[in-house]
């Protein structure tokens, strides 16, 4: 069958263009093209001589045709030339033909380099929902490894050692400071709490990210050491009487204990500006707070100069 060819101005708009050609086919029964959109037209399309096509045998080839025009003309495109490059439906040959032209073919190595693994310190005063937020970060969240730490303190119902904490004794616990096991450890209302470092080395090289769980004095004493190596997150509460209800519903603390908690939180809420960023747990907004959370880890994670921390 021979051909003719049908030049196509790219000024005609789309529907323009459809209409001419279908016009001169006289294809209005037939089903609509799956491998070409009028967008993708550019230059000379050839069609088979006659125009008429009444089966779909004859409109399956004219398909091919249109689809090996369109590959012949994205040879014919060269760098320099302004004009949109025409799109073909073979997607991989166009990409050969482009690799071909450049003589090397496309890397698949990712263009930016993978974040580093991070260390997220989470502080704030008691009863502000630290493990509460850090209990739902890890459930939503994968990647990240929360570090159980080590605490001398009785266990509170509902904990499970291993999983809330490393409940240990005392003396278990000053052993741990004598072999240097612990990257930070503080005296807190009369018990020990720490933070053992092997878990932080253990996950860390696996590319998990770290969730730390500290005091305020916790957060000062890992400042200095891991500096802006770490991000740190101040948790606070939207006002003092919703951070004294939140402490009273848990029914953990009798009231001396309250009252040296509140006492301690109004002196921990002075240190806010030694912090990166802080987050307002609102009360019954639990799920908020988890998720500015996860925006901050996200944001740190496209950071361009990235944090480097080495424990
Ligand atoms: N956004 C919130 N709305 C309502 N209640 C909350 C919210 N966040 C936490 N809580 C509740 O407040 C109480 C204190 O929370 P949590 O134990 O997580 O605090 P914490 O900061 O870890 O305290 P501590 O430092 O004393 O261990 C818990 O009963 C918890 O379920």
């Amino acid at each position: 069958m021979g051909k003719v060819g049908l030049s196509l101005k790219r000024s005609l708009s789309s529907s323009m263009l459809f209409r001419r050609i279908f016009s001169s086919l006289n294809l209005r029964d037939l089903p609509p093209s799956p491998l070409i959109s009028s967008r993708e037209f550019s230059g000379r399309l050839w069609i088979p001589a006659g125009g008429r096509l009444s089966d779909r045998s004859r409109w399956l080839k004219f398909q091919r045709n249109i689809c090996l025009s369109s590959i012949r003309m994205s040879s014919a495109f060269q760098m320099g030339d302004t004009r949109r490059p025409p799109v073909t439906a073979d997607k991989a040959d166009l990409l050969r033909e482009v690799e071909a032209a450049l003589g090397s073919s496309f890397s698949l190595e990712p263009l930016s380099p993978t974040p580093n693994p991070l260390i997220i310190v989470i502080s704030g005063p008691s009863g502000v929902g630290k493990d509460a937020v850090i209990k739902r970060l890890q459930q939503v969240r994968h990647g990240i490894h929360f570090v159980v730490t080590a605490t001398s303190r009785e266990k509170r119902p509902g904990e499970v050692d291993g999983k809330d904490y490393y409940f240990v004794t005392k003396e278990q616990f000053l052993s741990m400071i004598e072999r240097n096991e612990l990257l930070e450890y503080a005296l807190v209302y009369g018990e020990y709490k720490g933070i053992p470092k092997q878990q932080i080395h253990d996950f860390m090289s696996k590319g998990f990210d770290i969730v730390l769980r500290v005091d305020i004095q916790g957060a000062a004493t890992l400042r200095s050491i891991l500096g802006d190596s770490a991000i740190f997150i101040f948790l606070l509460a939207e006002n003092e009487e919703a951070l004294v209800k939140r402490l009273i519903d848990r029914k953990t603390e009798t009231i001396d204990r309250l009252l040296v908690r509140i006492a301690t939180a109004r002196e921990e809420i002075k240190h806010l500006k030694e912090f990166d960023y802080v987050v307002v747990n609102e009360e019954g907004k639990l799920e908020s707070s988890v998720k500015m959370v996860e925006s901050i880890i996200d944001a740190e994670k496209a950071r361009v100069q990235q944090r480097n921390a080495v424990i």
